[in-house]
């Protein structure tokens, strides 16, 4: 590459080699139904939580560059289980543990499933996230349409009194105008200003444009081991 090319070359914090390691094959490895079918304690895990249909799967999906990898759907109530994706590879004793694992979650809030359902899913997730020691960093999606809600800050208490590192991820940002974007960031930004565990910044993303993928891909990197 020449100078003036790198000069002009888009600026990420995700090197080839970082970006190779998501272009890789990832797989789905297990799906927990309840707190007991947990895998024991071991690699990092980073978590996606959020409010049913937020875009979970699908920013996981995009991340990984793995249509339908994770599975999405219009209807929320899509994920009812926590979900381990890992890269592939691991899956002899000899290979050893994977670096991270990529943890996908049924969403809070509003799904389209019988009340005691949705309460069950919502009491694994508040489980696993306030007890789980390989956990080393959650997102908690935020549809830019909508900003926080009132159990988006029901999650934050709990990962703030749990001392879970956490850090807000914009969703869906193709659906709003992009001044409108920035106002967001700076109003979601203030509100979580007094939250311990809060990352004091956030990631903006459209899983259908792949804004935002880069950052949370280096975000993401800085867990693996
Ligand atoms: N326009 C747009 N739509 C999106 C984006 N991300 C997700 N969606 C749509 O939003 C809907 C929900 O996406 P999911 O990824 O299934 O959401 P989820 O948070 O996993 O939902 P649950 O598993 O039900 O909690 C689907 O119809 C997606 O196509 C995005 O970045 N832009
Ligand atoms: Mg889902």
């Amino acid at each position: 590459m020449s100078q003036s090319e790198e000069e002009t070359a888009p600026q990420s914090d995700v090197s080839e080699a970082d970006r190779r390691f998501f272009a890789k094959p990832w797989v789905f490895v297990r799906g927990v139904p309840a707190l007991k079918f947990l895998p024991p304690e071991g690699p990092p895990e980073v978590a996606f939580a959020g409010r049913s249909n937020v875009g979970k799967s699908s920013l996981i999906n995009a991340l990984l560059g793995q249509k339908g990898l994770a599975r999405t759907s219009n209807t929320p109530g899509r994920t009812q289980e926590l979900n381990f994706f890992v890269p592939d590879g691991f899956g002899t004793p000899e290979a050893g543990l994977p670096p991270i694992a990529l943890v996908d979650m049924p969403g809070y809030g509003y799904a389209r499933a019988p009340k005691e359902q949705v309460d069950a899913w919502t009491a694994l997730v508040f489980d696993y996230l306030r007890g789980r020691t390989s956990l080393k960093r959650v997102f908690v999606l935020i549809d830019a349409r909508h900003g926080i809600k009132p159990n988006d800050e029901e999650v934050m208490t709990l990962l703030d009194k749990a001392a879970m590192s956490y850090q807000l991820v914009l969703t869906k940002t193709d659906k709003i105008k992009a001044p409108a974007v920035e106002t967001l960031i700076g109003e979601t930004l203030q509100r979580i200003r007094k939250r311990p565990a809060a990352f004091p910044s956030l990631i903006a993303t459209s899983s259908e444009k792949g804004q935002g993928l880069d950052d949370l891909r280096a975000a993401i990197l800085a867990q693996a081991v």
